[in-house]
């Protein structure tokens, strides 16, 4: 029997509309609509694709958006002025540096430079190290955008196997660690589940990967999980967002929606979910600022 599709478009939809309402409340409050500043340096045509769609998503939910589109030869102190900026800017509650930047700047000097209280992405050491002591501020969106997909889907993380396939700073190590909190008031969605972590250079990773109940597929290599390397009945997430002749496929092989209980595909699965979650961090960050 084929794979159930975990509907990301729809359930973003659902997302989204649960924001939108809170926004008009607090509007109707008299409190000003939560606002998000996204920076975009250069013209990376896949950059500018998902600010337009984070932009669209706030506006149909009611945010406040501004685009920040420096050229490509942007001097990283120019860049960190504008951080500096929007810091100070009582109207931006989230701040969003568009990642990857130029070669010529240290991403790692400006994602500190970003205050941590509109740090949406949470990239900032701060938010990083409390997420990691199980005291989030902000989830960093994708991750958060897994963890909704497979609760709002009835699909069960605690106590379960979950192999994740990647290990970056933005998907993987965050990922592993919000999948293996125990939830509590401070950490609510935390996933409960036993997490194992590998990547390209792991031993046995076929076998491993089998083992999984949960698969999650942020490695960066199109097609890279096979319907081999999955147990009959698993859940397989997709997160990748790889470019094949200009078409956008993710990190698992079609053919392993012969085998699986349940896919989300790509795209229509974690992309619109990912946006969905940093609609819900600005909001959070409009409620941590009472603006
Ligand atoms: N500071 C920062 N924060 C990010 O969150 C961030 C980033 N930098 N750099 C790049 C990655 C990538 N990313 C995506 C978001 C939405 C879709 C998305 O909505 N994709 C649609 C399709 C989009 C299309 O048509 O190409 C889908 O999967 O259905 C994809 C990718 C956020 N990122």
């Amino acid at each position: 029997m084929p794979a159930r599709k975990i509907e990301g478009i729809r359930l973003a939809k659902v997302i989204k509309a649960e924001i939108a309402l809170e926004v008009a409340r607090r509007v109707a409050d008299g409190k000003h609509p939560p606002g998000l500043a996204a920076v975009l340096v250069g013209e990376n045509p896949a950059s500018q694709v998902y600010v337009r769609n984070k932009r669209k998503a706030c506006e149909e939910a009611g945010l406040n958006s501004w685009l920040h589109h420096l050229p490509a030869d942007t001097t990283q102190e120019e860049l960190l002025k504008l951080v500096h900026t929007l810091n100070q800017d009582p109207k931006v509650n989230g701040i969003l540096v568009q990642l990857p930047l130029p070669k010529h700047i240290d991403e790692e000097t400006i994602l500190r430079a970003v205050t941590p209280l509109k740090d949406v992405d949470s990239f900032h050491p701060e938010n990083v190290g409390l997420l990691m002591t199980g005291h989030p501020r902000f989830m960093p969106c994708t991750p958060f955008g897994v963890l909704q997909m497979l609760k709002r889907s009835d699909i069960e993380t605690a106590g379960k196997r979950v192999v994740i396939l990647g290990r970056s700073n933005i998907v993987g190590k965050p990922l592993a660690l919000m999948m293996m909190q125990k939830p509590s008031d401070a950490n609510p969605h935390a996933g409960d589940a036993t997490v194992t972590v590998a990547h390209r250079g792991t031993k046995h990773l076929k076998e491993i990967c089998q083992q999984a109940e949960i698969l999650i597929a942020a490695i960066g290599v199109p097609n890279f999980v096979t319907a081999q390397m999955v147990q009959p009945g698993a859940v397989v997430i997709d997160v990748g967002i790889n470019s094949v002749n200009g078409k956008l496929c993710g990190d698992v092989d079609p053919e392993v929606g012969e085998v699986a209980a349940a896919l989300s595909p790509v795209p229509g699965g974690v992309g619109p979910m990912t946006i969905a979650m940093l609609l819900q961090n600005t909001l959070k960050a409009a409620t941590i600022h009472q603006t």
